[in-house]
Parts: C-alpha cells; structure tokens; sequence
C-alpha cells in the first residue's frame, strides 16, 4: 500500500489559519521527523490533517510497522510480503494472555473475544473490515479466525487446525456473496 502526503495539499478559505496550520504542520513533520514513527496511536498527533497522518504511517511503515491505532478503529497497512513472525502461534498466545502491546489485529481479535466471553453474560460482536482492492482484508479475515480457532480450542493441535481450516473456508465462501452486493467491506460476526 502506497503512503503519500505533502504538505502544499493543506488549503484553506481562510489564508490566516491555512498560515497557522501550515506553520504547526510543518513544524510536526520537520521538528519531529525523528519522531514520526513512534506515534502509535493516530489520535495522538497534532495537528491532524490527511498530510500528518498518511507521514506518520509512512514513517512506521518504513520502519516496518504495520498496524496503528486510530482510536477504537485499528489502520493495518499491507506489507506486500510474508512477515512470519508478527503471526506466529506465540504472539498469538502472547495477545491473548497480555494486556498491553503494540498495536496488532490480535488486540481487536482479543478485545472481542473477551467481550464476548464477558463475566455479565456474552455480548455480541461484529468486526468491519474495510479498505480498497488488495488492501488486505481477506488476508485479515484470516488472521482473525485463525486467532479465535487458536486461543479458543486449544487442547488438540490437530482439532485446532481442523477448526481453523473449517471456520476460515466458511468465511472465505461468503466472499462472493458479499462482493455480489458490491460490498468491499468484510464483516465477521459472533
Ligand atoms: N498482513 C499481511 N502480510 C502479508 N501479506 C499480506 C498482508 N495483508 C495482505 N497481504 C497480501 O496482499 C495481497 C492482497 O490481500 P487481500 O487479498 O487480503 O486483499 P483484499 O482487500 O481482500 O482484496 P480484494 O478486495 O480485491 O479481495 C495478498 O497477496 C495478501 O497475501
């Protein structure tokens, strides 16, 4: 996925606070350029506008970060290659059992989860996956039903990867049904 901004994309009506803004825009993007990737929550940076934004997640892509918070909306961007490592079973169990880390598909995987396992009785849960023509949503789809098959049949390897395999070719199957609808949106409920 492609991240680009500029800073002359910023316009206003209004040529005093484009002034202002432009100042306080290139003053994030130049004073903290070191800093741009650190950002790991969207709703952190100041001032927003579409140029701060798409830098920061330029920043942490380059720097191979693929996954910022935006607020309760989690930003995954695409990195057009294997990275093993952020999907292994471990991190998986890592997710599930720790309350604070980076942002991750598996934090609004497990946030869910436990919702729907809440101590009060379950509560409904629906997860929108969004995004253009090989954003990488059925990829995420994926992820996700591999992390519920994972964190919640654990006792048989062999179960689990059956569960997995089953629940993750059911979803891919509605696919056609939802693009038939024009839907580029794909939504797992449970
Ligand atoms: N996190 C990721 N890590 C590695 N590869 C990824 C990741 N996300 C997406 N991809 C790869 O990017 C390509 C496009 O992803 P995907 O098919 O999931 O997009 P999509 O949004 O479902 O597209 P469409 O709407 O056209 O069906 C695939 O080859 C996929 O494997």
């Amino acid at each position: 996925m492609q991240v680009q901004g500029s800073v002359q994309e910023v316009s206003s009506s209004d040529g005093c606070l484009n002034d202002s803004l432009e100042d306080e825009i290139l003053a994030f993007l130049i004073d903290g350029e070191a800093q741009l990737h650190t950002y790991d929550d969207l709703t952190k940076v100041n001032p927003v506008t579409p140029t701060t934004v798409l830098r920061c997640l330029q920043a942490r892509y380059s720097v191979k970060v693929f996954y910022t918070h935006a607020g309760c909306t989690l930003v995954a961007l695409n990195p057009f290659r294997p990275v093993p490592e952020l999907y292994s079973l471990d991190v998986m169990k890592e997710y599930h059992n720790a309350a604070q880390l980076k942002p991750h598909i598996f934090i609004v995987a497990e946030e869910a989860y436990r919702n729907v396992q809440g101590q009060l009785g379950p509560v409904n849960q629906s997860l929108v996956v969004s995004g253009e023509s090989g954003a990488g949503k059925t990829w995420t789809s994926r992820c996700l039903m591999k992390y519920y098959a994972t964190v919640a049949a654990p006792s048989s390897v062999v179960e689990s990867h059956d569960t997995v395999e089953r629940i993750e070719r059911r979803v891919l199957d509605s696919n056609p049904i939802m693009e038939a609808f024009g839907m580029t949106v794909g939504l797992l409920s449970f």
